[in-house]
């Protein structure tokens, strides 16, 4: 059975899409992993599977998962490139994504340029999740994390005048770290100046990624939180920068950064696992 595909990227954080508006493809966890494969698949960081909307307002309901196959309640370089591929179907220019987050507005700004408002952050112990009551603006690891939600679990550390620490050394180990009952993405921020920070993370289940959108919104929530920047913020990944605003007057984390096509293919899934 050939399916297409879209070969999508925001800043280098790559996407498989499958538009299963009208038909399903029996897109299993194993399925996606297998496809997810860098070696024997089309290789990415996260699959990402278009449904028909089922809440009023949304053009299209998306849901995200890691290469592992798990599913995470947000991604915000996927929600800025289905925005945009939205727009090159014909889209108008503010679509609106049905998320298992919840409903996520997107403004495009150009062609390939995006900003979506990825709503308030979660900052209850609960809502990370932790496994236990802690204050999530210091968790007791080594290094003072703070921890945020954004649909999904980050934890921050704040590197103090380091030159870029190396996420594979210490992400998978604080990725499974007990205190994260569904695991957590793992961020290490330097910050350069009131208006600027440096990011790299540690995904789960994807590994090191070149640039991670709501693990971007998260770090800005908890420097913000920790007095280090101001609510709009550039934040300078592996593979290039976003613009994160957290906004006092209602909350929500607004991102603005670049949504690209690499390619159009079609896959044949009869090869793949069901
Ligand atoms: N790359 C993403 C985040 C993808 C999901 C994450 N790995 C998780 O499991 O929560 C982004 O741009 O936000």
């Amino acid at each position: 059975m050939m399916i297409p595909f879209y070969k999508m990227h925001g800043l280098g954080n790559d996407f498989v899409v499958m538009d299963e508006r009208t038909e399903r493809f029996g897109l299993t966890p194993a399925r996606i992993a297998a496809l997810s494969d860098r070696h024997r698949g089309i290789g990415c960081d996260q699959f990402v599977v278009l449904r028909p909307a089922c809440q009023a307002g949304a053009d299209v309901f998306v849901r995200f998962f890691n290469a592992d196959g798990s599913e995470s309640g947000a991604c915000g370089n996927a929600s800025r490139c289905v925005a945009d591929l939205l727009r090159q179907q014909g889209g108008g220019a503010s679509p609106v994504l049905q998320t298992q987050a919840g409903l996520l507005s997107a403004r495009i700004d150009a062609p390939g340029e995006v900003t979506v408002d990825m709503g308030p952050p979660a900052l209850g112990w609960r809502d990370v999740p932790l496994a236990r009551e802690i204050d999530t603006l210091h968790l007791p690891i080594d290094g003072d994390p703070a921890a945020a939600s954004m649909g999904n679990p980050h934890v921050t550390f704040f590197m103090a005048d380091q030159p870029d620490l190396d996420p594979r050394a210490a992400g998978p180990a604080l990725e499974r770290h007990p205190l994260f009952p569904e695991r957590a993405n793992v961020g290490f921020a330097r910050i350069l100046s009131r208006a600027s920070l440096r990011l790299r993370v540690w995904e789960r289940g994807s590994g090191l990624t070149l640039a991670c959108g709501s693990g971007a919104c998260a770090t800005v929530v908890n420097a913000v939180r920790r007095g280090l920047v101001d609510r709009t913020c550039r934040v300078d990944m592996d593979g290039g920068s976003l613009t994160i605003t957290w906004r006092a007057a209602d909350d929500h984390v607004l991102m603005t950064g670049p949504a690209a096509t690499s390619f159009v293919g079609t896959v044949d899934l009869d090869g793949y696992p069901s």
